[in-house]
């Protein structure tokens, strides 16, 4: 039985008769291909990137496991449309909270119509991308209820400054995330969700090292998936935090050259991440600096 996912963060949604993705109950997330080249292009990237030897396998890891492409009913009730078919990245987490962030300070690939350029270079200026060389694209943080989440709105992250962004990073490990963007982020999950030989940080930071090689793709506007999971708290303790990438409708050939918009926007975030990371592990006087909205991000001041 397919269904509309409710964990998606960002992106095509497939509810109120649009065309967006689909799950199943063992674990595949059908993504419609766009009619236009995007479509192609991304079958096109898993294709090569599933059949190439030159990617390790712990570079790999971070990639949804490619299925192929089928017909289904699409979600819009067009009837069958084609659809990649890929691992449900967030189906073997019991409780996630998930942030979609887009990574390059360009957005567009080199080769779009002038319009598609227009159009996503405002986006790129409008949001923290061309300032960090990534901006938030949607995401969602678990409470400790179900009524708790805090998933904000496309209008609303679309406006986030890169003060905002910083707070929401601290907001995305934190136990007292509610509705109320007023409060001050305590960080609590931050050490083990980011830190840690497994964390986010570490795998951040592993495939940082593949970009500073890399040069057989380039990503334009692909996202870091980073999700954990508050319910596998007791099995793991870095809640099974992970690092994924999705989207690569914009992969180019990297013919030889570093993907520099990659690689700068990586190495932003990761600075990001540290110095929430900084702010934790320091004494209690640094960890009592967190509540000081003078030095921390702050909706209210
Ligand atoms: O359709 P929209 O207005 O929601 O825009 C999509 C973007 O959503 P946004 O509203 O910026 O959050 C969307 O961004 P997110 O993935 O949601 O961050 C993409 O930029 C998408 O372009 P493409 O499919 O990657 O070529 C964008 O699609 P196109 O406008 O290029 O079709
Ligand atoms: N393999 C996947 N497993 C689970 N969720 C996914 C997967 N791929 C994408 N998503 C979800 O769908 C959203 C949009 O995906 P994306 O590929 O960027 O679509 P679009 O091209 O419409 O922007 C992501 O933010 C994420 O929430």
């Amino acid at each position: 039985m397919l269904k509309v996912p409710d964990h998606q963060v960002a992106g095509h949604k497939g509810r109120d008769g649009m065309l967006g993705p689909l799950i199943d109950d063992s674990g595949h997330f059908y993504k419609p291909l766009q009619d236009d080249d995007r479509g192609s292009n991304e079958v096109a990237f898993y294709k090569s990137f599933s059949s190439n030897t030159e990617i390790p396998d712990h570079v790999r890891r971070f990639f949804p496991i490619f299925y192929g492409t089928r017909l289904i009913e699409a979600s819009d009730g067009s009837g069958l449309h084609p659809h990649l078919v890929m691992q449900d990245i967030i189906s073997s987490h019991l409780y996630p909270s998930i942030m979609d962030i887009k990574i390059g300070s360009r957005t567009w690939p080199p080769q779009a119509s002038e319009d598609y350029i227009q159009t996503h270079l405002k986006k790129d200026r409008d949001t923290t991308s061309i300032a960090l060389g990534f901006r938030i694209s949607g995401l969602q943080v678990r409470g400790s209820k179900e009524s708790e989440t805090w998933k904000p709105d496309k209008k609303l992250v679309k406006k986030f400054t890169a003060k905002d962004v910083s707070l929401v990073l601290r907001k995305f490990v934190s136990s007292n995330t509610s509705v109320d963007t007023g409060m001050d982020p305590d960080c609590s999950f931050a050490s083990a969700v980011y830190g840690g030989s497994t964390g986010i940080l570490a795998q951040l930071l592993e495939l940082k090292k593949w970009f500073e090689d890399q040069t057989i793709y380039h990503f334009f506007s692909c996202s870091v998936l980073m999700v954990y999971d508050k319910e596998s708290v007791v099995k793991e303790r870095n809640y099974g935090a992970e690092v994924k990438l999705v989207d690569f409708a914009h992969v180019l050939e990297g013919k030889g050259v570093i993907d520099h918009n990659f690689l700068g926007g990586l190495c932003s975030l990761i600075k990001f991440i540290m110095e929430i990371l900084t702010g934790c592990d320091e004494d209690e006087e640094a960890k009592a600096s967190l509540q000081d909205p003078k030095k921390n991000c702050n909706y209210t001041d």
